[in-house]
């Protein structure tokens, strides 16, 4: 729990975590913010999803994606064990379940670098608690060079991330936010900001109504 830290307060005073959701066409960036606030932001969890693609250079099983077989990851849709799955350039990816929901209680927040498939599957199912971030790359130029230069896909993905990346823009009114990743620090000041913003919503500061009545007891 986040617990209030002042002596004075009665001590109920508490958080629900939230799920902060950044998505993007590919090359926009969202992998590279997503990093800036995780490694910044102790109270920030990173949601690690299952994929059946392979790892691209410098990626760890574990911490940037569960890498997993076609027949693991169907398995694991036939369990049940995804809060939201879908396939995109032909591979699989989904959230697992287990880790989050404990957390939320708990006050931690998760982040979901997650596409607009996903994130319309999590909204449905716990709209309370998901924030949804969409960035948008300056130009489609700059997406481009930004894909070349990331240096991990050959052409012919480049060229099939270049065309998809047209559909997903066009989700974009499926968010509440909109950043334009133009210059990467500003980028992420206002990203850190929005985070800020919501961590501070009414609705996930539990214990309020309690804490605001004592705060109302006439003196003795
Ligand atoms: N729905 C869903 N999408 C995911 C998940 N994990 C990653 N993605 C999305 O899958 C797409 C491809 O991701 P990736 O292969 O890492 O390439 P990227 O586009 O360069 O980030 C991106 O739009 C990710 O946001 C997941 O668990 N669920
Ligand atoms: N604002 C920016 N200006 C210049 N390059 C950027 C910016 N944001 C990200 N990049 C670079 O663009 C490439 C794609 O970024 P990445 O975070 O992998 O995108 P995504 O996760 O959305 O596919 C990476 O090489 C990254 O370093």
């Amino acid at each position: 729990m986040v617990q209030s830290s002042s002596p004075e307060t009665t001590g109920t005073l508490a958080r629900r975590g939230l799920m902060f959701i950044l998505s993007s066409p590919s090359g926009a960036g969202k992998t590279t913010i997503a990093r800036m606030l995780l490694e910044h932001d102790p109270q920030l969890r990173n949601s690690v999803s299952c994929t059946t693609r392979q790892p691209r250079p410098g990626e760890v099983d574990g911490e940037h994606y569960h890498f997993i077989t076609h027949e693991q990851f169907d398995a694991m849709v036939e369990a049940g064990e995804f809060l939201e799955w879908a396939t995109v350039f032909g591979q699989s990816y989904g959230t697992p379940k287990a880790q989050v929901k404990a957390g939320l209680k708990d006050g931690v927040d998760y982040m979901f670098d997650i596409d607009w498939q996903g994130t319309q599957q999590l909204y449905q199912k716990l709209e309370r608690d998901v924030v949804r971030v969409f960035l948008l790359p300056p130009s489609i130029e700059e997406l481009r060079r930004r894909l070349t230069g990331r240096g991990t896909d050959s052409a012919e993905v480049i060229h099939a991330r270049m065309e998809r990346a047209r559909s997903e823009i066009s989700h974009w009114d499926g968010y509440d936010y909109v950043v334009v990743n133009d210059d990467i620090a500003s980028c992420y000041e206002e990203v850190k900001k929005i985070l800020h913003a919501e961590r501070l919503r009414r609705a996930r500061q539990t214990g309020l109504i309690g804490f605001v009545r004592e705060l109302m007891q006439p003196d003795d």
